[in-house]
């Protein structure tokens, strides 16, 4: 059993849980509000720039050239390749540069960047990949899965999401990350193993959170 599958097996049920959480379900269906979508758009840029500092800091803690190069290349993908699919969305809603920037993270979002940043900062790479591995590996299941739901892929709004998290270049990526934390992770003591479950397990909660927030911090 690789790292990655004893990492999966420890946030398995939270995983389970995230098909259910009525923004995610929503919004495979088609039926999510547009306000609740507006609402996490702006959230999630704003996440998405302490993100991209989370593999910047990759770059910061490693001396071997490849890797730094890799994990420049992360940074790359998430502001000029994920954060696209935000800024499209961002002109379709009427959501401005001014908006993003003057908007308050809330405290899950807040919470949630400030702990990825934590680990990296105390860590090395290998703590880093971890830190964003359920962020982008489950983002990547839930897009395989919505695409089976009829009409998700087409949808008039919430299709180009879809099709953004089942993408190859979004699936490459995560693939990466997969495979590093395997390469990086041979070897290692049962005490580190345990601190990148937890921290694999407290990034997947956090997921959990991000998509509850979302939904229920827009008013009925
Ligand atoms: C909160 C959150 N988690 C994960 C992803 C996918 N990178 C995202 N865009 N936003």
């Amino acid at each position: 059993m690789s790292l990655t599958d004893r990492l999966y097996a420890v946030a398995k049920p939270i995983w389970e849980g995230y098909l259910e959480q009525p923004f995610v379900k929503e919004l495979g269906e088609g039926t999510l509000r547009e306000d609740r979508f507006r609402f996490y758009m702006v959230q999630d840029y704003r996440y998405l720039l302490q993100y991209a500092k989370v593999f910047a800091m990759g770059v910061v803690k490693t001396e071997d050239e490849a890797l730094m190069t890799r994990f420049s290349y992360m940074v790359h993908d998430t502001l000029d390749g994920e954060m696209n699919i935000h800024k499209a969305y961002m002109s379709r809603l009427g959501i401005t540069e001014q908006e993003v920037a003057t908007t308050k993270s809330t405290l899950t979002n807040q919470s949630y960047t400030s702990y990825m940043l934590d680990e990296a900062y105390k860590g090395g790479p290998l703590e880093i990949l971890v830190a964003v591995l359920s962020c982008a590996w489950s983002y990547q299941m839930i897009g395989e899965h919505h695409q089976h739901v009829p009409g998700a892929l087409e949808h008039p709004l919430y299709g180009e999401w879809v099709r953004g998290y089942c993408s190859k270049e979004y699936c490459e990526t995560t693939q990466e990350i997969i495979d590093l934390v395997n390469e990086l992770g041979k070897d290692i003591s049962a005490e580190r193993e345990a601190h990148l479950k937890e921290i694999f397990e407290n990034c997947s909660r956090y997921e959990a959170m991000f998509w509850d927030m979302a939904y229920e911090e827009i008013p009925e």
